[in-house]
């Protein structure tokens, strides 16, 4: 059987093909134990204990397959999303200006993505930028200019906005279709290199660390979207109570990864000022020990907390810390 025909009954599950997310996307399906083998060169793989098959996609086209039904499942960035949304309101907008909207064409499934959760990697901003010794220092400074960005919907959104406050319009929310001053140049890449060759004024573009932003001379004069990886499903999944158990499984290895077990002894007399320092996440385990007047703590802690938290319990008495890893969680 064709892999094509071999899709059928299975859940499709869009995963980024390259990129920023791809590594920490395959570490997720591996907590989460979607196994898998993926042919060279092939964008699709059928998973081999679940019938799921996941499909590599560029990260910028997940949220149209899942938006429009064609995919159940999929891991991309926030700004993709909102990237797409803001096309598909372009889009709607032009329709209803040249009547070329053909309602028997109208899909049948509910159109659009919604979020599941936030995956906790993948984290930047998208923000408008200038030559840090320029002459533009306020983002109104780029009203008429060229403005380079891979984000042209995002970006556009942006400027109809500002423009509009500028002029004093109250009410910026009917943005589409707006005639721009400022001209939007849709590059694909190094958007950054934009600026220093004379393409565009500014951009609009992508930071994390902020070491590109600084080795390309520009600086950040404002953010358009904070962003970081997320799970998104289609309104109209074909098995809900999988992509149920999917998310409740990556749910789960996130917990994981975010926290730590910390375990210590400590007098009962202490116990109230320790588990002030280490509530957990609904509550501390308590047990007793076979030692008059101490009990034994069992606590989760986040990761990047763990090193004050010792050290406060150090102060209040508590007693043979322990700190390890979690594998795997489960919870509603
Ligand atoms: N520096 C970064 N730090 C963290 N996340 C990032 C960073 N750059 C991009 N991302 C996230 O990864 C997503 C995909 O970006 P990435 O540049 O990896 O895509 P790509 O598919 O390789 O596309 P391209 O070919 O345009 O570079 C972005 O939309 C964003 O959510
Ligand atoms: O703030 P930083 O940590 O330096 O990261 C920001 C850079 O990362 C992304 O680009 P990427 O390296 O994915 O390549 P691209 O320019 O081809 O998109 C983004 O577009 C910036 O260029």
């Amino acid at each position: 059987m064709d892999l094509v025909n071999s899709l059928e009954g299975r859940l499709l599950f869009a995963v980024p093909k390259k990129g920023r997310l791809l590594q920490a996307a395959l570490n997720l399906l591996e907590g989460a134990d979607i196994q898998f083998k993926r042919e060279n060169r092939l964008d699709i793989a059928l998973v081999k204990n679940l019938p799921i098959a996941l499909v590599f996609l560029p990260a910028a086209d997940i949220p149209t397959f899942v938006g429009e039904g064609r995919v159940d499942l999929g891991i991309t960035g926030y700004d993709q999303v909102q990237e797409h949304d803001a096309g598909t309101r372009a889009l709607a907008r032009l329709r209803r200006l040249s009547n070329d909207w053909d309602s028997s064409r109208a899909p049948n499934k509910p159109q659009g993505c919604e979020t599941v959760l936030d995956l906790g990697f993948g984290a930047c901003r998208l923000q408008v930028q200038v030559p840090a010794k320029g002459q533009y220092v306020e983002r109104k400074d780029l009203i008429g200019k060229n403005v380079g960005t891979s984000f042209v919907h995002l970006a556009r959104e942006y400027f109809a906005r500002l423009e509009m406050e500028q002029e004093g319009i109250q009410d910026t929310t009917k943005v589409e279709g707006r005639k721009l001053r400022t001209k939007i140049i849709e590059l694909s890449g190094s958007v950054e290199a934009a600026c220093a060759l004379g393409v565009a004024d500014g951009i609009v573009d992508l930071v994390e660390s902020g070491e590109t932003m600084k080795a390309a001379g520009l600086k950040a004069i404002d953010t358009v979207v904070e962003t970081s990886a997320i799970l998104i499903k289609s309104k109209a999944p074909s098995d809900p109570a999988l992509v149920d158990l999917i998310a409740s499984r990556i749910r789960g290895v996130i917990t994981a990864q975010r926290f730590v077990l910390c375990q210590y002894n400590v007098p009962r007399a202490k116990l109230a000022a320790a588990t002030e320092i280490t509530p957990g996440k609904r509550a501390a385990t308590v047990t007793a020990l076979d030692e008059e007047g101490w009990v034994a703590v069992s606590v989760m802690v986040e990761k990047k907390r763990i090193a004050v938290v010792m050290d406060d319990l150090v102060q209040v008495g508590a007693e043979d810390i322990l700190v390890l890893d979690i594998h795997n969680t489960r919870s509603n």
